[in-house]
């Protein structure tokens, strides 16, 4: 088994390992299997053999590292021999550093984290230290406290980012007394298990800028940095040792030639040459004597490495190789700056720190220890005193210090040398986890004062004997003891300056934590308040949500029921329509006809009238033979039926109806008129039947309609009392005044509507009594018919008059539809525009659900219009607003 010692450098020199990886497939296509790298046997040096010369000689360049791993060395081996040494040196207090440098596709991921973090046999170097770290822990005493965090960051393209927290890109570098150089605002991640960590690097790992080149299928473009800070609390000697790990994945080198990359890649390859030759330049400043500036600040990389290099950390360099003489200039290049990093010498320390009650026992050791050396001095003086001597004054003392200065000197050294020795047995004794208890470093103080004392009364009274002798002896002791004295108050000086700094430091630290923890209370009530806000807020939408809901369902019904209106309101039109149509087509149609009627009836009359004259003539003439008048009977026969058959042929529609339908018309002669003969007033009384009953079907019609206006008017009531409902659900949240206002204008507008209503229905009583009168009339008119036919033509003349006054009825009925026709149209205007503004204001309302303000004025709008397009849809179905003119021109009409 090879010594631990064998792979570890001097003098604290950065520790360099060189690793060769197998051939691969690129390279064996390209130069086959042929490797030019010789390992010696000692595992220490390798040799590369170069190409061929000009003159067919092949020359080689030997290298020697700390240790030389060939391609077939196992994951395990590189971490035994390269890593595992500064771990162990993190754990007692040293920083430690492990980095990784070689050419892209040399193989650094693969030592640093492996093929996979989790697989004992193929992880990397990173993964193994957590082991051996949380394996170190189990194992130790319960006395020592163990605090870990881990960071991860990279540097792309000159810009620090955070790996645990992708938005922090452009993180500074700081510099501080206590913690050295760190990345300001890194996230540090507290760790409890392997476990963690692992997940942490699976994490950060992920981020990590990585693309395909033709040299690697996963180059990594950045360099990576894992940061493990593990601080150790010893709870037994109240001192605590804090050690940072840094393991560094940089990027590779790369030839852009072989690397063939181009746009972004390009420039990250600029960017990783760039900082990769900043490091070169900081390891020959560091080892070339001559160069008194370390450009550690010319790049982001060498800056967080400064301690790593030349600093207070143990430092391990891997540099990785291929062993293909495809890349055999990069791998000198590689082999070189691995040659020139293994002379950077490092001054790693342990970080050691006390607590302020340890400083605070070392300082009443010293008080003790001066003390007691005052009690010497005194005792001494007492001495000489007694003796009979003279204590020198400070003069005198003075003299002699300087005459006797270097012997004291020598013997102060000598003590001092002794001390040294002691402490540093005592810190060796601390790093190994040795412990003193605190009792026991009393008692050894105070023995060691004894054994002191002892001595110097020893030597006092050895002295006695031959005091001219001894004086000068006793007086160098005397001198030696003061000067001590003198260290010792200045080392307790320091100590107590120590203690005050760092009770300042204590007191800073205190404030902080107050402040800490008042912005911890400020956050917290914000929190609070925030939460409260929040839920809150919810509440609020959750109300407005509500409300926008009944509201979109009010709007709905509203919707629905306007379009039940304009449904009804629609087939309440087109039945006034028809109605009209028919109306006035039968009104044209009769007037035509009665108007012929009359004329014909009139010019028959006239005719009957003239032949009566003539025949009552002839017949009363005793000259006119019987005969003869038999024929003129038989002739005026004759004649009445050539005339029907003339009327017959006429186009007059009623008498065709009668002469084709009826029957014939028989007329009477009479000695002084011509009356209808009683089939024809037969007919005519079925005639004024069939008016009536088109007189009936009418009425009927109205009352249809007066029904589907009392319909309209439940339906706009309803509608009414749904806005009246709405309005009061909304005017719950107004206040009280605002509802009795609403209620009151509500109550006005409804007895409004109350009133035309009334006015409505008298004036539907009135049309009913219109429509009544020539029905009335006729139905006298046939009772007179029935009662006297003598009577008959004064009766055609009122028929005629009643059938003047339906004409009139007619018209004003026409008219009053026409009216109403236009204000229908208008009101379907307006319930088209109520339509649009319930829309918008539903739309309003969706917009503004959360302005309860808003959502009242829109709703009491909206009764408003509502009430008002109510209003409108009774008055148009109810009064004309042209009735009184219309009643005029009926009665001018009549008169005329
Ligand atoms: N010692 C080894 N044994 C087996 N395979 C290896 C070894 N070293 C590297 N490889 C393989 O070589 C390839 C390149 O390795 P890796 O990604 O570690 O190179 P790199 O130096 O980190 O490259 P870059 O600088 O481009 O990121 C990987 O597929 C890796 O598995």
């Amino acid at each position: 088994m090879e010594d631990k010692k064998d792979t570890e450098p001097e003098n604290g020199n950065v520790k360099v390992v060189c690793r060769f990886r197998p051939v691969n497939q690129n390279e064996l296509d390209r130069s086959g299997e042929k490797q030019i790298c010789q390992f010696s046997k000692n595992k220490k040096s390798v040799t590369i053999l170069r190409s061929k010369n000009s003159d067919g000689s092949v020359s080689s360049n030997k290298f020697t590292f700390d240790r030389v791993f060939d391609t077939q060395v196992t994951q395990r081996k590189v971490y035994e021999k390269a890593a595992k040494p500064i771990i162990e040196g993190v754990l007692k207090g040293f920083n430690g550093t492990v980095f990784a440098y070689g050419q892209t596709g040399s193989g650094k991921t693969h030592t640093m984290q492996g093929p996979d973090i989790e697989d004992l046999e193929q992880q990397g170097i990173v993964p193994r230290m957590i082991r051996t770290v949380f394996n170190r822990i189990n194992s130790l005493d319960d006395n020592v406290e163990y605090t870990i965090k881990v960071s991860m960051a990279e540097i792309y393209m000159e810009k620090i980012k955070d790996l645990l927290n992708p938005t922090k890109v452009n993180l500074k570098i700081k510099k501080d007394k206590d913690r050295g150089i760190y990345v300001q605002g890194l996230t540090e991640q507290y760790i409890a298990s392997e476990t963690d960590v692992y997940n942490i690097m699976k994490v950060g790992n992920a981020k990590r800028t990585v693309a395909s080149t033709q040299m690697n299928d996963a180059s990594s473009r950045s360099h990576s940095i894992f940061i493990m800070n593990i601080t150790q609390n010893n709870l037994d000697d109240h001192s605590s040792k804090s050690g940072n790990l840094y393991l560094v994945d940089l990027a590779g080198s790369e030839k852009v030639a072989k690397t063939n990359v181009c746009g972004t890649q390009l420039e990250e390859a600029k960017g990783i040459n760039q900082s990769l030759s900043t490091l070169g330049k900081v390891i020959h400043a560091l080892t070339d004597k001559k160069i008194k500036h370390v450009p550690y600040r010319d790049s982001k990389l060498t800056r967080i490495l400064t301690e790593s290099l030349g600093g207070n950390a143990k430092t391990c360099l891997i540099i990785t190789c291929s062993p293909s003489s495809y890349n055999e200039l990069e791998t000198i290049s590689t082999l070189r700056f691995g040659t020139a990093a293994r002379n950077i010498k490092n001054k790693p320390k342990v970080n050691k720190k006390y607590t302020v009650a340890k400083l605070k026992l070392i300082v009443s050791q010293k008080n003790k220890l001066i003390s007691t050396l005052r009690e010497r001095i005194l005792c001494l003086q007492n001495f000489i005193k007694e003796n009979g001597l003279e204590v020198p004054s400070d003069k005198t003392l003075k003299e002699l210090a300087v005459k006797l200065g270097p012997e004291v000197d020598k013997i102060i050294k000598e003590e001092q040398e002794m001390n040294d020795e002691e402490e540093k047995d005592n810190s060796e004794r601390d790093s190994e986890g040795s412990k003193i208890d605190e009792d026991d470093a009393d008692d050894l103080i105070d023995e060691e004062n004894k054994e002191k004392s002892k001595k110097f009364l020893q030597l006092v009274e050895s002295n006695t004997d031959n005091s001219s002798k001894t004086r000068d002896k006793i007086m160098a002791e005397y001198l030696k003891i003061q000067k001590l004295l003198s260290q010792e108050r200045e080392k307790c000086q320091k100590q107590v300056d120590l203690i005050s700094n760092l009770k300042e430091d204590h007191q800073i630290f205190q404030l902080k934590i107050k402040k800490l923890s008042l912005i911890r209370e400020n956050f917290d009530n914000y929190k609070e308040t925030t939460e409260q806000k929040v839920n809150e807020f919810k509440e609020e939408t959750e109300d407005a949500k509500n409300k926008l809901e009944i509201t979109n369902a009010k709007m709905t019904k509203v919707k629905r029921e306007l379009a039940e209106i304009k449904k009804l309101y629609a087939t309440a039109k087109a039945k006034v329509e028809r109605y009209e149509e028919k109306g006035t087509e039968f009104m044209i149609d009769e007037s035509k006809q009665n108007k012929e009627f009359r004329k014909k009836v009139k010019a028959l009359h006239d005719q009957i009238a003239e032949r009566d004259q003539l025949l009552s003539q002839i017949q009363h003439n005793p000259e006119v033979s019987s005969d003869l008048k038999a024929i003129i009977e038989e002739s005026q026969h004759q004649l009445l039926d050539q005339e029907r058959q003339a009327m017959a042929d006429s186009d007059n529609p009623l008498l065709k109806k009668f002469l084709i339908e009826g029957g014939d018309i028989n007329l009477v002669p009479k000695q002084d008129s011509c009356y209808l003969a009683p089939s024809d007033v037969e007919r005519i009384i079925a005639k004024q039947k069939e008016n009536q009953k088109l007189l009936l079907e009418k009425k009927k019609k109205a009352s249809n309609l007066k029904k589907e206006n009392s319909d309209l008017l439940a339906k706009i009531a309803s509608l009414a009392n749904i806005e009246k409902s709405d309005l009061e659900s909304v005017a719950n949240a107004m206040a009280e005044e605002k509802l009795e206002d609403i209620k009151e204008q509500f109550t006005n507008e409804k007895e409004k509507i109350m009133e035309s209503l009334q006015i409505r229905s008298e004036k539907v009583l009135q049309l009913d009594e219109k429509t009544d009168i020539p029905y009335k009339k006729s139905t006298k008119l046939r009772d007179s018919f029935d009662s006297d036919h003598s009577d008959k033509a004064k009766i055609i003349r009122n028929y005629e008059k009643n059938i003047e006054s339906l004409i009139l009825i007619h018209l004003q009925t026409s008219f009053e539809l026409s009216a109403m026709k236009v204000e229908m149209k208008v009101s379907h205007r307006q319930v088209k525009s109520l339509t649009k503004k319930l829309e918008s204001a539903k739309k309003d309302l969706k917009m503004k659900s959360d302005d309860n303000k808003d959502l009242r004025k829109i709703v009491s709008n909206l009764q408003n219009t509502a009430e008002n397009a109510t209003f409108f849809q009774h008055r148009n179905t109810i009064v004309s607003p042209h009735h009184s003119t219309l009643r005029k021109v009926i009665k001018k009409t009549k008169k005329s």
